[in-house]
Formats: structure tokens, C-alpha cells, sequence
């Protein structure tokens, strides 16, 4: 485990990983929003964080720690302030510089992103099947995965519905089922299953662990601390942008649950409730 991580290196070539070919590996990652300079907090803060080939890895913090905004650099939709990522594929593959190659470096991720915005005029037949034909899949192929798909995520009965008409957990269930078409090497999933009820997630769940077992790597942002803890081999916690311990989550709890280890490495707060005598009924 490494706690209080940050370090500068020449940021050319990846730096030496801990384990050969990871799957994804950030290097002094920064994001300022607006106009950097003096007094100006960085939402992410020279994050490094190493991803192993074939972990379930989460990515833990409060509200407005950083996740989201790591999680769009690494994944080539936001441009970062400084810092780099690299993304591996299959095991004989080089890391492939996320923004320096990003076609390259897309064409082996899945991204579910934060706050989908998705075409939702399409039906989920046609925006799974769009998704794949987009990425220069065989017709025939992508028409059988996008079934397969759809009966994975348990959606047949809405499969012909406009996404617009979809529940939030419908929504999340699609756009996941979009962005695993390409059997991609690293599925990097921001709040997966937020919204999603308890059967669908643990189909989900059950999914991605088989995705794992075959050699993918998945990556998810979460705050449900037990859910984390049950799901994932490897977790880093982050606060105020930084990463403030990373590792196996045995490493990283140690003898505590990952819940209480999360509240002592960010400080729990004591004064909740303290202001608001008068909320009380009439
Ligand atoms: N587009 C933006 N412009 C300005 N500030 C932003 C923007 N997006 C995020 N921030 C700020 O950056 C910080 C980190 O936000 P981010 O969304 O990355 O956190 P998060 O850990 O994903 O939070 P949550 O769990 O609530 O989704 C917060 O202080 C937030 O207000």
C-alpha cells in the first residue's frame, strides 16, 4: 500500500510500474479548474494511482473528493492541467498514451460516464448497436452482442423504448451494456449503480467479475463503502483531490472495516446536526 503518494517525474515515458503491463497508470495527474494561478485549488492534485491487469479496483471519497474529474482525465474526456495516463490492452500490449494516442487508447476502454449524456432519441437497441457500429464492429457481430447484452442487463422488455422514456436505472443499465459492446480491455465506470435496484446490480456485479476472470480490468468510483469492500480486489481513497492511500483493500483496511478506515484517513466530522436545534416537527 503507498499512502500520501505524490511524486514529480520527467513525464515522458511511463514510469516503471509495480507490476508488469498495467492496465491503466496515472502519473502526477492535476486539474485546475478555470483559470490556474495563484490561490486556485486543484479538484485533482498530482494523483498517481497504478491499476493492475485484471483488478476490480475502486475508487473511494466523499462528494467533490476528485473522482469524477480523475476518472474523465484518465479516460481522455477532460483535459488535464498537467500530468499523464497511459492505459494497457492485452497482455503483450504497450501502454498507449491516453492524450497523446487517444483513438488508439479509447479503442481499449469502456466509459461509463458520470451523468450520462447519451443520444436519447435512439432506442437501447439502437444506441448498443450505434456503439459498436461506431467503433467499426462487424454488422452481424454487434447484432448478436447487443441481444446478448440487452438479456444481460435484463432490459428485453424496453429494448425497442426511446432511452428518454427510461428509468435512471434503466439509463445506467444501457449505457454500461454501450460501453462493454467492444469486449474492451478496462471498463472505467463512474457510480455504476447508482440507481440500479439490488437484482440488476448484483447481475451486474456478477458480470464484471466474470469480465475480471477472463483478463479485463474494471475501475469504479464509489461512495458505498461496503459495497467496495465486498467487490473489489484493489481500492484508493481520495480527499481534496489527493490520493490519500492506495493498495490491495485487505492493505488498505487493515484490521478495520474499509468504512471506518475511510472515515479515520479523511476525518470523520462530529458537529453534523450542530445549527439546526429547530429542525424538529411542530
Ligand atoms: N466543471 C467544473 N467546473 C468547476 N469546478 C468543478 C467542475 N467539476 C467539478 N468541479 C469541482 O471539482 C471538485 C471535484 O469534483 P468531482 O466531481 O471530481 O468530485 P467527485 O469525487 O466525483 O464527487 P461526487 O462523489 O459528488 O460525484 C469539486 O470541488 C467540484 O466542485
Amino acid at each position: 500500500m503507498s499512502i500520501h503518494a505524490h511524486s514529480s517525474r520527467p513525464a515522458e515515458q511511463p514510469p516503471q510500474p509495480l507490476a508488469p503491463n498495467p492496465a491503466l497508470l496515472i502519473q502526477d495527474l492535476t486539474k485546475v479548474y478555470g483559470h490556474p494561478g495563484p490561490g486556485a485549488r486543484p479538484a485533482a492534485d498530482r494523483v498517481n494511482l497504478h491499476v493492475p491487469r485484471g483488478s476490480f479496483y475502486g475508487l473511494v471519497g466523499r462528494n467533490g473528493a476528485g473522482k469524477t474529474t480523475t476518472l474523465s482525465m484518465a479516460t481522455g474526456l477532460l483535459r488535464p492541467t498537467a500530468g499523464k495516463v497511459w492505459v494497457g490492452g492485452g497482455s503483450q500490449d504497450q501502454p498507449v498514451d491516453v492524450w497523446a494516442d487517444s483513438v488508439a487508447a479509447k479503442r481499449r476502454m469502456g466509459v461509463l460516464p458520470d451523468g450520462t449524456h447519451l443520444f436519447d432519441r435512439l432506442t437501447g437497441r439502437q444506441l448498443v448497436t450505434y456503439s459498436g457500429l461506431l467503433r467499426g464492429m462487424d454488422r452481424e457481430l454487434v447484432k448478436d452482442r447487443t441481444e446478448d447484452l440487452i438479456r444481460a442487463m435484463d432490459l428485453q422488455d424496453a429494448a425497442g423504448k426511446q432511452v428518454q422514456d427510461y428509468s435512471a436505472g434503466m439509463t445506467k443499465k444501457i449505457a454500461l451494456a454501450a460501453a462493454m459492446i467492444h469486449a474492451p480491455a478496462l471498463l472505467v465506470l463512474d457510480e455504476p449503480f447508482e440507481s440500479v435496484d439490488p437484482v440488476s446490480a448484483a447481475n451486474i456485479r456478477a458480470i464484471l467479475h466474470q469480465y475480471t476472470q477472463a483478463g479485463g480490468t474494471v475501475v469504479v468510483s464509489s461512495h458505498v463503502m461496503d459495497l467496495v469492500q465486498r467487490m473489489c480486489d484493489h481500492v484508493a481513497v481520495m480527499d481534496n483531490g489527493r490520493v490519500l492511500a492506495q493498495g490491495t483493500v485487505d492493505e488498505v483496511r487493515g484490521e478495520m472495516s474499509l468504512e471506518d478506515r475511510f472515515v479515520d484517513l479523511v476525518g470523520g466530522r462530529t458537529d453534523a446536526g450542530e445549527g439546526l436545534s429547530w429542525l424538529r416537527p411542530e
